[in-house]
């Protein structure tokens, strides 16, 4: 409800409009946003610009105002991993409170922006962040929100975490290395030097890499060697594919408990295995690594660097967005 009020009675109000300052030669611009509430401080600005009475909003009683409303939405997400932004304007940004990995209940976040005039804007789920940077914006659309609608974002809110990054582990992995060019040293090896390079972002540590033939056992051997230094995670490269030297599919099937999947809906890097022997993660890395910028590797690596324990069911969802 608009209401005109005197200017000395307005300290705490909220303005109905824009407030013009004009100096004549020097400036014509905004003194006060419509929204803004009024301090103590702003009184004698609005008096220097002529202003006793003004027009306030006053909320009804079922009604907050934009900031209350951005704050109230902050306090619902909190969480040890998050830093809130004051809110302002309507809107409190979420950052991260250290690097690590992205996670967003998609459904019970979906079901917040179906309320209407609240809205959670993130990152996407499942990605890297880095500390500080900004994950999630949260804001009141209206500059008076229905109170019911803040109420009914707190109860999706509530329990589980909604926005959440998971720290790095710091988890240790081997690389087991096969192909006859690089075992006999008619090519210089390329994998170990790219492995080590992606490990770093995601506070992972180099365990050693061991480079076999193409032989089944000796691909089961270094595989083992590398469970019983306890590595987290162990990666064979190359001999992913169909010609009669890729041993190491079936090698680390041999090893594995569960084989999660061999062939993954991502381009380049559909020839990834993920398997796990116990809590060790297990994948066979296809040629494709070393070449291209980007493959189905760097999806499944900050997950599980994160501790996360990749699915079936996720990794069918790769396909879409997976063309790289
Ligand atoms: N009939 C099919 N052929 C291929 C398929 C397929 O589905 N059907 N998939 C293709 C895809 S996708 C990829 S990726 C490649 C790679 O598969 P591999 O993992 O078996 O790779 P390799 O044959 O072992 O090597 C490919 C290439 O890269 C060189 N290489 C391998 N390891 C190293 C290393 N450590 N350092 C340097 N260079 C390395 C290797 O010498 C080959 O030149 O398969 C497609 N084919
Ligand atoms: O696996 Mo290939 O690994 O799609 O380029």
């Amino acid at each position: 409800m608009k209401r005109e009020i005197r200017v000395e009675d307005a300290v705490g109000m909220v303005l109905a409009h824009d407030l013009t300052r004009i100096v004549p030669g020097e400036f014509k611009g905004r003194l006060f946003a419509k929204g803004h509430r009024i301090s103590e401080e702003d009184l004698p600005k609005l008096l220097a610009i002529g202003k006793e009475h003004i027009f306030v909003l006053e909320p009804e009683a079922h009604e907050l105002h934009e900031d209350d409303a951005a704050e109230r939405m902050a306090r619902a997400l909190s969480h040890e991993s998050l830093r809130f932004t004051e809110p302002n304007e309507g809107k409190v940004n979420a950052k991260a409170a250290h690097d690590g990995l992205l996670v967003i209940d998609v459904e019970r976040l979906d079901a917040i922006n179906e309320i209407g005039d609240v809205v959670v804007v993130t990152k996407p789920t499942r990605q890297a962040v880095r500390a500080g940077q900004t994950v999630a914006g949260l804001r009141a659309i209206p500059l008076l929100v229905d109170a019911a609608k803040i109420a009914a974002y707190e109860v999706i809110a509530g329990g589980e975490p909604l926005v959440r990054v998971l720290p790095f582990l710091k988890r240790s992995v081997g690389v087991v290395t096969t192909g006859s060019e690089v075992f006999k040293g008619r090519i210089t090896d390329k994998f170990g030097p790219r492995i080590q390079e992606k490990l770093v972002p995601f506070g992972l540590t180099f365990a050693g890499q061991r480079i076999v033939d193409d032989q089944m056992d000796d691909i089961v051997e270094a595989i083992r060697a590398f469970q019983a230094e306890k590595a987290d995670i162990i990666l064979v490269t190359g001999g992913m594919s169909v010609d009669p030297d890729d041993r190491s599919p079936l090698a680390l099937r041999t090893v594995a408990t569960e084989v999660v999947t061999y062939g993954m809906p991502v381009l380049p890097g559909s020839m990834t295995m993920l398997a796990y022997a116990g809590e060790t993660v297990l994948m066979g890395l296809p040629g494709c690594v070393i070449y291209d910028e980007v493959t189905a590797f760097d999806w499944l690596l900050p997950r599980v660097a994160a501790g996360l324990r990749p699915t079936r069911a996720e990794i069918a969802r790769f396909g879409c967005g997976g063309l790289l």
